[in-house]
């Protein structure tokens, strides 16, 4: 793979791999102040639950480098996107070391860029320790059904869901993984074919709709996804499509599993249905590129994510193990066990 990092921190300045010009383009934004960030999240040069996360934490840290109002700053890169949980739950972090505090501003500078590069490095660390624990539930030659897009690009590095398939064929496996495209703003084509074809991974990019097709005609051996927020009942927010593409999964056997980290665990949250969904502009889907492909003056519908109900879900696998059913009682163990706590 690439030796660069899409979410590089470099002392005074944010440095992104701007996802909205992938594949055509590689081009790096250099940020250096919290609404520089805020507008890369919500236009998407950023994405994925967990990139979002730790580049607003270096959001914070621009913030205190700049001598800004760091509360300011806060609610403003807490109002860049509602659904992923992993973007507030990096805030609390930050705004823990922050809050209160009374010393001397460069040691707050400090304090806030240690807190950032450890929300980054534990990252890569949970997505090496997911990919190892799903081994287990990889057969040998595997066809993988995979929706948006779950690797480096949307993470600090490796990935999640698309870490899981990097592992297991780095581990010796024969895995080919099919490609959702994800529409609209096409992840799954544009960024995952990507990295897949960085490391050489054999995929083969579907559209969204041909999902239940693949499965009838050629049999898919499980569908592995990410998640944006994953609440105390299990029911997981993703992509919007994962939920068609779980029913589809049900009807013909094939097992759904979600790939997170705990920090997409929110425990506060107690189902679905109270988990927000953020809506997008229409544009995106009135639109394939400058092209119009929708009639002026219908009305469409734009839901970035949808929640699949934790029934659909055969498992969920995080950095801190495997939770089954019932995931009211297997999330909360595994989350107090990745804070250090017992299981
Ligand atoms: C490891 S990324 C997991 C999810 O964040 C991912 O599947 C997803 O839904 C991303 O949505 P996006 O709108 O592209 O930010």
């Amino acid at each position: 793979m690439s030796t660069f990092r899409s979410i590089e921190w470099k002392g005074d300045r944010l440095v992104l791999l701007d996802q909205r010009r992938i594949p055509e383009a590689k081009v790096f934004l250099e940020l250096t102040a919290p609404e520089e960030v805020a507008a890369a999240i919500r236009e998407m040069a950023v994405r994925g639950a967990p990139a979002i996360g730790a580049a607003a934490a270096f959001g914070v840290v621009l913030a205190a480098r700049r001598g800004e109002a760091l509360a300011e700053a806060d609610a403003l890169l807490r109002a860049s996107r509602p659904t992923a949980v992993n973007l507030f739950w990096a805030l609390d972090r930050m705004k823990r070391v922050w809050e209160g505090y009374s010393g001397a501003a460069q040691a707050l500078v400090q304090a806030l860029e240690a807190e950032a590069l450890k929300i980054a490095e534990e990252d890569v660390a949970a997505n090496k320790a997911i990919g190892r624990h799903a081994l287990e539930l990889i057969p040998d030659e595997a066809r993988i059904l995979h929706h948006c897009n779950t690797g480096s690009l949307a993470t600090v590095d490796y990935g999640t869901a698309l870490g899981i398939i990097r592992i297991a064929h780095e581990a010796g496996k024969k895995v080919h993984a099919f490609l959702d495209e994800t529409r609209p703003r096409l992840q799954g084509a544009r960024l995952s074919a990507w990295e897949l074809r960085e490391l050489g991974i054999p995929h083969t990019v579907i559209a969204d709709g041909a999902s239940g097709h693949v499965m009838q005609k050629f049999g898919i051996d499980l569908v592995v996804v990410g998640a944006d927020r994953i609440a105390a009942s299990g029911d997981t927010a993703n992509k919007i499509g994962t939920y068609n593409l779980a029913i589809a999964a049900r009807h013909h056997g094939v097992p759904f599993y979600v790939a997170a980290p705990t920090s997409t665990v929110d425990l506060e949250t107690p189902s679905g249905a109270a988990i927000p969904i953020e809506e997008r502009d229409a544009r995106e889907l009135t639109h394939c590129g400058p092209v119009r492909v929708v009639p002026e003056g219908s009305p469409v519908y734009n839901p970035a994510f949808d929640v699949t109900p934790a029934e659909l879900i055969s498992a969920i696998v995080t950095e801190a193990g495997i939770a089954y059913p019932p995931y009211e009682k297997s999330l909360p163990a595994l989350v107090r066990k990745a804070q250090g706590g017992h299981p």
